[in-house]
């Protein structure tokens, strides 16, 4: 910056001091002295020239620019997540008038939590797009949507207020995110998906204040939910061995989520979902007392299930659910739709093979292809449960769910 300075003062047309020097007061005042010694004194006193005014506007613009940019493309490769927040800005603003929010100003860690917004109006998921859990939709509705959207009914009394928090619980790919969104959708919640990495993949104190924007977000938008799935991943129980941040987030975490319950008119729902409820710290079950066993579908839930994922497609008369739910013991609803997508593939396969020209192509002509696919995925879930029984040293049916 000196050199610069200087340069500019020894330039062709240098400019008097008078014109310079409260620009340059930063400077300290040895260089001060060197510089006075230096500059002739005809050009201190001497009036500023028109041409050299604009020179020296033109040299100072040009210099600020360049200190601007330096510093700012500094700061960007310093900062790792720069790109990502800007990113996450744009998606956030986009969602926003999506939503139809205006007028509600956000301040940067909210925006980047925003970006995990999701539009209750552009969310598919409908209580009619889950099969076999009517006893726990109808729970559902009682407890969280009623008090919601029937608020004048429940206004009088705390005790009707709902749940701060909901747990949903059970082994993965039952239906716990399905059940989440279409809460979110059938009570016309705005939705805020939230990954634990959102907030754990931060720098040393970024965590508290992105947590801090998830509540206030929230707030600012409600009625809303906040799921976490995997909520065990960075909710789990404390231990003497957690870092600091995380220790320090968690119990954050926790204090704003008291802060909900304090204000009874706040319409605001942590839901989380998780394969691991043992693994929750106990003060977190404590803050949601109403939890939802998402188990392994049943027989007659596995039949209900493979109803709505064939509804819309050709299926072979000769093929019997029934009999598909018996053999299909141990499968998730997830399961289920994968096997139910592999038959459907055989079925194009062996249409192309045979060269089949009957217009019913995705019709089921190997009478086999439902024993195929049901044993495709019996091998394919038997070896990823063997993996999984290595890695955690574990009997996989071996799980302990809260009772
Ligand atoms: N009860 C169900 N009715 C209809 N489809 C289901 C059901 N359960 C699971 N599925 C199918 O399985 C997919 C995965 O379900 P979902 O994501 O809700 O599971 P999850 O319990 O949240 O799993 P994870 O714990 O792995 O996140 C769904 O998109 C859906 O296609």
């Amino acid at each position: 910056m000196r050199f610069l300075f200087v340069a500019l003062l020894f330039s062709p047309s240098p400019p008097p001091l008078r014109v310079a020097l409260p620009c340059v007061h930063f400077l300290s005042s040895p260089t001060l002295t060197m510089v006075l010694r230096e500059v002739p004194a005809e050009n201190i006193a001497r009036p500023l020239g028109r041409n050299e005014v604009i020179g020296l506007l033109f040299r100072l613009t040009i210099f600020g620019a360049v200190t601007y940019f330096t510093i700012k493309w500094m700061v960007d490769a310093i900062d790792p997540t720069r790109k990502q927040k800007v990113e996450a800005q744009k998606q956030a603003e986009k969602l926003m008038r999506q939503i139809g929010v205006k007028n509600v100003k956000l301040s940067e860690y909210e925006m980047s939590i925003a970006a995990h917004l999701v539009d209750p109006l552009s969310m598919q998921i409908t209580w009619r797009d889950i099969a076999g859990l009517d006893e726990v939709i109808t729970e559902l509705k009682e407890t969280v949507i009623l008090p919601v959207q029937k608020r004048h009914l429940f206004q009088g009394s705390r005790l009707l207020q709902p749940p701060k928090g909901v747990l949903l619980y059970g082994p993965p790919g039952c239906g716990k995110t399905l059940i989440a969104k279409a809460t979110a959708k059938e009570a016309g919640f705005r939705f805020i998906n939230l990954q634990p990495s959102t907030l754990t993949d931060k720098w040393y104190g970024e965590s508290q204040k992105l947590a801090a924007a998830v509540f206030s977000l929230a707030v600012k938008l409600q009625p809303s939910i906040i799921f976490v799935d995997e909520i065990d991943s960075f909710l789990r129980s404390r231990s003497s061995s957690d870092h600091e941040a995380t220790a320090m987030m968690k119990a954050q975490f926790m204090s704003l989520w008291d802060g909900l319950d304090t204000d009874h008119h706040c319409q605001v729902i942590i839901m989380g979902a998780t394969n691991r409820p043992q693994d929750l710290d106990s003060a977190i079950l404590r803050r949601m007392p109403t939890r939802f066993h998402i188990n392994q579908p049943s027989m007659r839930q596995r039949e209900q299930i493979l109803k709505l994922i064939l509804e819309n497609e050709s299926v072979d008369l000769s093929v019997d659910l029934v009999d598909i739910a018996k053999e299909t013991d141990g499968f998730s609803g997830s399961d289920l739709r994968e096997m139910c997508r592999d038959a459907a593939l055989l079925c194009v396969r062996d249409f192309v093979h045979t060269q089949n020209d009957s217009s019913s192509g995705l019709h089921k002509s190997d009478p086999s292809i439902d024993q195929k696919a049901i044993s495709k995925m019996k091998k394919s879930k038997s070896v990823v449960d063997t993996a999984l029984c290595r890695c955690s040293g574990l009997n996989s049916n071996t799980q302990t769910l809260i009772t």
